[in-house]
């Protein structure tokens, strides 16, 4: 089955709303007229109704980078789906490694968070991926494993069409250690295989899986080769006119 490439930019906690609009007039020159692949950013909360303004003529998504799963009510500090649909946002990353792994985010929670996504029509990035020690003791697919049943609980086939993984290692987040083409197809693979046997084969055939983690110019073509790697999720380079455009024009 043809998956569409996504190409997606997390600019995490940088970019005041002016930084913001200058990248994404810069990305919507950049990008005019690439009908073949995705092109998505998830500027901070505080850059999307701006940044939705500049992109909604084009053909670059928009995307938030987290989300609470109430639609609204006594959350202090917490933005909801309704909300994020409301300045444009098409997509909505869960379950990064940052959100798991310094806010304490649980698959329970990040369960929630993808459900209520679904709910208002919107696409969940589920990221996954294991750290070093548990990628050196050989865990590496059972922690991937129960991040997506845990990320994936109670859900039905039916809710998930639009359902995009991220397969990050978090020892290759900001480290300018990416894993070879090789490692991550393999994990890819494990994944996609995983889907179909939760929800059956011809779903699980149509999902991309992105991959995410020093993900630079010089290693995306390799990266975009493998089969089962349909698309990236980027960090860093994504933060930089130049770097991004050229991810964005992998060849393959
Ligand atoms: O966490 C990432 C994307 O979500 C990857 O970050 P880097 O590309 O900076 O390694």
């Amino acid at each position: 089955m043809e998956r569409l490439p996504l190409i997606a930019g997390n600019w995490k906690m940088y970019k005041t709303v002016a930084e913001a609009l200058d990248l994404a007039q810069g990305l919507a020159k950049e990008c005019q007229g690439l009908g073949d692949r995705e092109v998505l950013i998830c500027p901070p909360f505080t850059a999307l109704k701006p940044v939705s303004e500049v992109v909604s003529n084009t053909s670059i998504q928009l995307g938030a980078q987290n989300c609470y799963y109430e639609d609204q009510g006594a959350f202090t500090g917490e933005i909801s789906p309704l909300m994020l649909k409301d300045v444009g946002c098409r997509y909505v990353i869960l379950g990064h490694s940052e959100r798991r792994h310094i806010f304490g985010e649980t698959d329970e929670l990040i369960n929630k968070k993808v459900a209520a996504v679904i709910r208002h029509g919107l696409r969940p990035i589920l990221c996954v991926g294991e750290r070093l020690e548990e990628r050196e003791s050989g865990e590496t697919f059972q922690v991937v494993k129960t991040q997506i049943d845990g990320g994936l609980a109670g859900l039905e086939g039916k809710d998930l069409k639009d359902l995009v993984i991220a397969y990050e290692p978090v020892w290759a987040i900001g480290t300018g250690k990416t894993a070879t083409p090789d490692q991550a197809q393999e994990v890819h693979a494990f994944i996609r295989n995983h889907l179909g046997e939760l929800f059956g084969d011809t779903l699980a055939k149509g999902l991309r899986i992105l991959y995410g983690g020093s993900v630079k110019p010089d290693n995306i073509d390799s990266l975009m080769a493998q089969d089962d790697i349909d698309g990236v999720l980027v960090g860093g380079a994504s933060l930089k006119l130049e770097s991004f455009v050229r991810i964005v024009k992998y060849q393959g």
